[in-house]
């Protein structure tokens, strides 16, 4: 069966990371991101600012859990704010205060345009589960469940690690494994006997350092060979390209 998934046989379960790889909702927050950071940047720096780019998303914040993100990508500009309160306002200068702000951005898009799921996902899901597969939702995003109920998804995984359960777990997020190896825990399936399924470069380095039995990176942007560089065993551009029909 597993050949028909274009796995290799002795895989037991498959972990899916959420945004862009599930959901549409990779650019949804990458235009967040930008919109949050252009701001914060403009109000410190002046007009001579230097905006957020696409590559800072892709190295520094796509993946990462809200607040790594911050600062991962504050650091890269030699900026460090005090951390603040998870309740801080959207407009306070620390790290839960922008974060916050991202994420208010966020959920107004999201409640304005909706959650679009990438169809040859949700087929490939169900023909892994139709092939005797265990199946994991593994996100860094807090707003994992809304998501995944905004499109009736919550059914398709038997375990859920995402920005909530791994701050509940202590669990430090990606580009660390640990989120992957707590759901492959969860699933009682040997890390080397699980594939991994991300379009974000810290999710490649945490599917290399867990030593997955197979990482499949998934290009939605036009970044193939940095996948490939950071760990994937293939890339393909929606998981229909992997098979899965019947
Ligand atoms: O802010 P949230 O919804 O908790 O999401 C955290 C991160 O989740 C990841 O899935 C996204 O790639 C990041 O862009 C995002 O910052």
């Amino acid at each position: 069966m597993t050949t028909q998934l274009g796995l290799p046989d002795d895989i037991q379960a498959c972990l899916f990371d959420l945004d862009g790889v599930v959901t549409r909702t990779a650019v949804v927050h990458a235009a967040a991101w930008k919109e949050t950071f252009d701001a914060f940047l403009r109000e410190r720096e002046g007009e001579a600012f230097r905006p957020f780019t696409d590559s800072d998303y892709d190295q520094y914040v796509d993946g990462r859990p809200r607040a790594d993100g911050v600062r991962t990508f504050l650091a890269s500009r030699g900026i460090e704010l005090p951390e603040g309160d998870p309740d801080d306002p959207p407009d306070a200068q620390t790290v839960n205060g922008v974060g916050n702000r991202k994420n208010a951005l966020l959920l107004q898009r999201i409640r304005t345009d909706g959650v679009q799921a990438y169809p040859g996902s949700l087929r490939y899901i169900e023909a892994v589960r139709a092939g005797g597969l265990r199946t994991a939702i593994v996100s860094s995003s807090a707003n994992t469940v809304d998501v995944l109920r905004s499109i009736d998804a919550e059914r398709l995984f038997d375990v859920r690690i995402d920005g909530v359960v791994a701050r509940e777990r202590g669990l430090p997020g990606k580009p660390h494994p640990d989120t992957f190896l707590a759901a492959a825990r969860d699933l009682g399936v040997e890390p080397r006997r699980a594939a991994v399924f991300e379009d974000a470069l810290a999710g490649m380095d945490a599917g290399r350092s867990g030593r997955f039995g197979y990482v499949v990176g998934v290009d939605r942007v036009g970044q193939s060979d940095a996948l490939y560089a950071h760990g994937a065993d293939r890339v393909v551009t929606d998981l229909a390209e992997l098979g899965g029909r019947a």
